[in-house]
């Protein structure tokens, strides 16, 4: 469980302000603006943590927010349900809805995604008009009260239940922002493709729109019983702008931003109550403006600043508090299998009438580095790609220790041990450089989702576990002092080493790297080349695809040569050295001759 400073601070304080404002103002309209306030503040709360995390936009969301309203009003009408219950079921239909969208939209991201949510939107906006029967229509629909038991509840006391509902999705919010979840969530907004290798379904994931979904039900219930009126006019695409202009100012992502944003958009109309007419464009205006000069929102530019980074920015300050057992000893790996664990039969890969890689025979054997040479454009990433699931073939077959595995997405195939680094750097680059290489253990975490919205004791133990694994992982790539550094912020040769600690982390049988060495300076080189060979000594399999020919001739078992997508000969590295159709393949001639033997590199 979290501290009790941490339960006095996230919980007691607001809960101790929300109790004490009605008797500070004493006034119906300021109770009125509270609850206006933390009903908003909920929806954005929600909506902050689809788009902060995961960058998934969600122009719909008044959608959610209306199913939430009307559900709650009929279901507590028709079935006599205290307000607390009806709310909540309204609030699991939203989800339901969000879930559905969610698989509607399973490969839609970023402006198809927004596109998706204004249809869902306007589709509810459109039934709840049309469906007179059940909605009231343009005449609207009257909810009871907020009572139960026959009490009805006061306005002051209804703002302390909804500021008691807002105090408590705050806190599991923050507890999720700050776990495996809030981590995960990030790095599938930073990098699909990368997540995917790692183990992390992406299928899986799309939930984050359900649960900010809930969260809009919820405001959607709350504002029923608050209004005691509700109508199709109550839930327009404006509405929808409102609440994503919300997080947007305040600054998706951050902890403060639902604050600042709900403030904004709730005391703004206020101030421009004479403008009714212009509101629109008010917020249009100051949304265009905020997108200029604060990009990130109010508090993501103010987090900037140095004085108040330690406070506002996104870096787990708990992550340093954490006591790193610096001398344990380092992570064992998977012990490695002897023969062949790996068989490509006739891999083919076409693009169009391109066969990048044609019919291609390659075995792997256990606890070996297997070289993939060849020049630019012979087929190795493409290979790298079908290999880690990122493309399917389109013809022949992947036999992972006697198991058909051609067909499988990537995850599956980071489940059976195998995963990859990225020629062209895929880190999550939002996440320090620990927090990068935890993305790696995302299989071997066993928490699940509600332990980590209360964040138990066991969340604790787990997470604790998990930092002091990575940091074993960084000291073996030599960048334990770059631990709670963004990642963005390392070299290119420190960034490639992240990777190889990150898919360290999945604790793979086979590890597959492209390009390690590629843009990396001659110290980082050497760096690289020497992880790599302490990694074979450790009796790991991997597949090596390098165009440093030093580092592939000295560590390599066998070298694969591609060209053309054809695979042109394998055998040892003293073989391909001496093969003359390697040397043709390069160009031909001296200059070749220095580079197959290691003393030149190509790319
Ligand atoms: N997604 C794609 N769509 C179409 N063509 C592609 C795609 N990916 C690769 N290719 C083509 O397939 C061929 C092989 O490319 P690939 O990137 O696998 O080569 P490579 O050996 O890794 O080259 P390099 O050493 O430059 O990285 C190239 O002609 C490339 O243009």
């Amino acid at each position: 469980m979290r501290s009790l400073r941490w339960l006095i601070v996230q919980i007691g304080l607001p809960l101790a302000v929300i109790y004490a404002f009605p008797w500070v103002f004493n006034n119906g309209y300021y109770i009125h603006m509270a609850q206006t306030f933390l009903i908003t503040y909920i929806v954005i709360v929600g909506l902050n943590l689809l788009v902060g995390l995961s960058h998934q936009l969600s122009l719909g969301h008044v959608g959610f927010y209306a199913i939430g309203a009307y559900l709650t009003a009929i279901i507590g009408k028709t079935l006599g349900l205290n307000f607390f219950v009806s709310i909540l079921l309204g609030s699991l239909v939203a989800a339901a809805f969000g879930a559905v969208v969610a698989l509607l939209s399973l490969r839609s991201k970023g402006p198809y995604l927004a596109m998706v949510t204004i249809a869902f939107g306007e589709l509810i906006g459109i039934i709840s008009n049309r469906w007179i029967d059940v909605t009231g229509g343009p005449a609207g629909y009257f909810p009871n009260a907020a009572s139960f038991f026959g009490y009805t509840l006061q306005p002051y006391e209804y703002m302390w239940f909804i500021g008691l509902l807002a105090v408590l999705f705050t806190a599991g919010i923050s507890n999720i922002f700050k776990g495996r979840f809030g981590r995960t969530f990030t790095a599938l907004g930073n990098s699909e493709v990368a997540s995917e290798v790692l183990g992390v379904n992406v299928r899986g994931w799309k939930i984050l729109l359900a649960i900010s979904a809930f969260m809009a039900g919820a405001g959607g219930g709350l504002f029923a019983h608050q209004n005691g009126f509700i109508s199709s006019s109550s839930f327009e695409f404006h509405q929808s702008i409102l609440f994503i202009t919300g997080v947007i100012i305040g600054g998706a992502g951050t902890k403060w931003g639902p604050v600042v944003g709900t403030a904004i958009i709730v005391l703004l109309p206020q101030w421009f109550s004479k403008y009714v007419d212009y509101h629109l464009f008010i917020f249009g205006g100051i949304l265009l403006l905020c997108l200029l000069l604060l990009p990130n929102g109010v508090v993501g530019e103010l987090s900037k600043l140095p004085l108040l980074r330690k406070w506002l920015g996104r870096g787990d300050r708990n992550e340093r508090k954490l006591e790193l057992n610096k001398a344990a000893p380092l992570m064992e790996l998977p012990e490695a299998k002897d023969g062949t664990i790996l068989e490509l039969g006739k891999i083919r890969m076409q693009f169009g009438g391109l066969k990048a890689v044609d019919d291609v025979d390659i075995e792997i054997k256990g606890g070996t580095v297997h070289g993939i040479i060849g020049p630019n454009g012979s087929g190795k990433s493409t290979m790298v790609n079908v290999l880690s699931g990122v493309y399917m073939p389109t013809g022949g077959s992947i036999v992972w220790q006697g198991k058909n595995i051609t067909k499988f997405a990537p995850h599956q195939i980071a489940k059976h041990g195998i995963t990859r680094t990225f020629q062209n750097l895929q880190l999550f680059n939002e996440l320090t450089v620990i927090q990068n290489v935890l993305i790696g253990f995302h299989r071997h975490f066993r928490s699940g989702f509600l332990a980590n919205l209360v964040h138990t004791a066991k969340v604790s133990r787990e997470e604790k576990e998990f930092y002091n694994k990575a940091y074993d992982l960084l000291r073996i790539v030599g960048l334990e002092d770059r631990a709670h550094e963004t990642a963005a912020d390392l070299s290119y040769g420190e960034q490639r080493l992240v990777e190889v600690a990150r898919g360290l982390a999945l604790q793979p049988s086979l590890l597959i790297l492209d390009e390690p060495a590629a843009g990396a300076s001659n110290v980082e080189i050497d760096k690289i080349n020497d992880v790599i060979r302490r990694l074979k000594k450790s009796g790991l399999s991997i597949i090596l695809v390098e165009h440093h020919m030093e580092i592939v001739m000295n560590i390599c078992d066998t070298i694969t040569v591609l060209d053309f997508g054809k695979k042109l000969c394998e055998g040892t590295p003293e073989f391909i050295q001496n093969h003359p159709k390697v040397i043709e393949a390069y160009l031909g001639g001296e200059e070749v001759n220095e580079l197959v033997r290691g003393k030149k590199s190509i790319g």
